[in-house]
């Protein structure tokens, strides 16, 4: 399998190669030059295999001449073998149309888990074959930065820096950074937002000055395996759902729109998705470009979902290449005035494409605070915010008929509830106690460094501190 640059004028590189690439050298992010398709029949031949044995199916085609079936097979295994659940992704029901797919059972308690677990044995694996080692360097609004360092911290060849926006994740995800003690790494807790985080860390990618020095690398879903990963859920949910004899909907909690692009890959390969709905909080820039077609991004408003505070969502990218026309140099074009404004219009194809199979839908704070009370008081179960927002959305779009009764509505349940206690407690009363598998993250010491927000002062911490672990 061969993979295109957004923009055109990167190389075309193997999995292996954008695995350890991360962000394309032209800007870009990297997509299978072509989507690999499975039929009904090939669908319907997955049925009851067990979530490692499905993940290596599903994943097969992606890999291809950079892994052997047999390795991926042992590397699914070793991942999702140790998840708190041995369903890996169990789905609940909710009532006669909705379902929450659980994504929060790796050791880290949200869905990045998933994809992060993999992605740590990847660089193991495709390192120790090159004799090379990788500078990761990764932005977080809480969840990719624990799930990263949790997948990383020990390795021989990898070192990350990770940066948060200081202050504005939660005490819980900020502790499981912070307090793993490990020399390969470094917490960075920056002045600004994840957007300026995002921006930094991409930044360095095309910065001379730390390209020709380090051999840099992403754990953020700019690097594709980490959606290649997350496809993987939406075949398992759908098939035990009914696929393909029976199309499935899903209600997404978005941020940085790589879950649900990981759903729009699953309907490239074939998957029956009736609809993806975007599911956004108040920083609704997504909200917005999918239902008038303006993606403009303004100040972001901290949340009591800061995991989705994210105004500039990195992976729509892929969208409005593949929804579009595949025109690296348009892309390229379109994303350098993008930059440098802030705002652009969806073309026609762009927005066509897009609306085939997308819808989306945003709450506010009091709505994502009675989607928690819903899903108490009707159902017995503690969702976090995230959730709540996807909740929100999945009953108000079944409300006013998007999705039609008879089609599961899956709402994925991206993070444990005990990540963000104060706001569960405060929508219903019940405070959710962390998973004995977290340990006493609380009774651990934090060490992390802060940084003023501009991006010099990000570079010369990476350049002053890497290989110095
Ligand atoms: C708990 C949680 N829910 C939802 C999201 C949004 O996911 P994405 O950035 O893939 O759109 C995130 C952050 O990525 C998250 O941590
Ligand atoms: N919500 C995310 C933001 C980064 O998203 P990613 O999926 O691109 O890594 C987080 O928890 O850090």
């Amino acid at each position: 399998m061969q993979y295109v640059s957004t923009r055109g004028s990167a190389p075309a590189l193997d999995f292996e190669g954008v695995t350890l690439a991360g962000l394309a050298s032209d800007g870009g992010l990297y997509l299978p030059a072509e989507w690999p398709r499975f039929s009904a029949d090939e669908i319907r031949g997955l049925r009851g295999l067990a979530y490692p044995d499905l993940a290596a199916r599903i994943m097969a085609p992606f890999v291809a001449g950079s892994l052997t079936e047999d390795e991926l097979l042992c590397l699914c295994h070793a991942v999702y073998g140790d998840f708190g659940h041995a369903a890996v992704t169990p789905l609940v029901q909710l009532d006669a149309q909705h379902w929450l797919l659980e994504l929060f059972h790796g050791p880290t308690l949200a869905f990045k888990d998933v994809a992060l677990q993999l992605l740590g044995r990847l660089f193991e694996t495709f390192l120790e074959r090159r004799g090379e080692k990788l500078t990761i360097v990764g932005a977080t609004s809480g969840d990719t930065g624990s799930a990263a360092i949790q997948a990383v911290a020990g390795l021989e060849r990898v070192e990350i820096f990770m940066l948060h926006p200081k202050g504005r994740v939660s005490d819980v995800q900020r502790r499981q950074m912070t307090t793993v003690r490990a020399p390969n790494v470094h917490n960075l807790a920056i002045d600004g937002s994840f957007d300026d985080a995002q921006a930094h860390v991409k930044r360095m990618f095309t910065d001379a000055e730390v390209t020709n020095v380090l051999n840099l690398g992403a754990v953020n879903s700019i690097n594709w395996a980490r959606l290649m990963a997350q496809v993987v859920y939406y075949f398992a949910s759908a098939l035990g759902l009914g696929a393909p004899d029976r199309t499935v909907a899903y209600s997404v909690p978005t941020g940085n729109f790589g879950d649900v692009f990981a759903g729009y890959v699953a309907a490239k390969m074939g998957l029956p998705i009736e609809r993806l709905i975007v599911a956004t909080n108040i920083n609704d820039i997504l909200y917005r470009a999918l239902s008038s077609g303006d993606y403009s991004a303004g100040g972001v408003t901290p949340t009591i979902t800061p995991s989705m505070d994210i105004q500039v969502s990195s992976n729509f990218e892929r969208l409005l290449f593949d929804a579009g026309e595949r025109d690296g140099a348009a892309m390229a074009e379109q994303m350098r005035a993008f930059e440098a404004s802030k705002a652009m219009q969806l073309t026609n194809a762009q927005a066509q494409g897009a609306a085939a199979l997308f819808a989306s839908a945003r709450a506010d704070q009091v709505e994502t605070a009675r989607a928690l009370q819903w899903a108490w008081r009707k159902t017995g179960q503690v969702i976090d915010p995230h959730t709540g927002v996807g909740l929100h959305c999945a009953l108000s779009v079944a409300a006013a008929g998007t999705v039609a009764p008879g089609i599961p509505l899956v709402t994925l349940a991206t993070a444990h509830p005990a990540k963000f206690p104060d706001a569960v407690e405060r929508a219903i009363g019940v405070r959710p106690a962390l998973p004995s598998r977290v340990g006493d993250l609380f009774g651990r010491e934090e060490s992390f460094v802060e940084l003023a927000g501009d991006y010099a002062a990000t570079r010369d911490y990476v350049l002053g501190h890497a290989g110095n672990a």
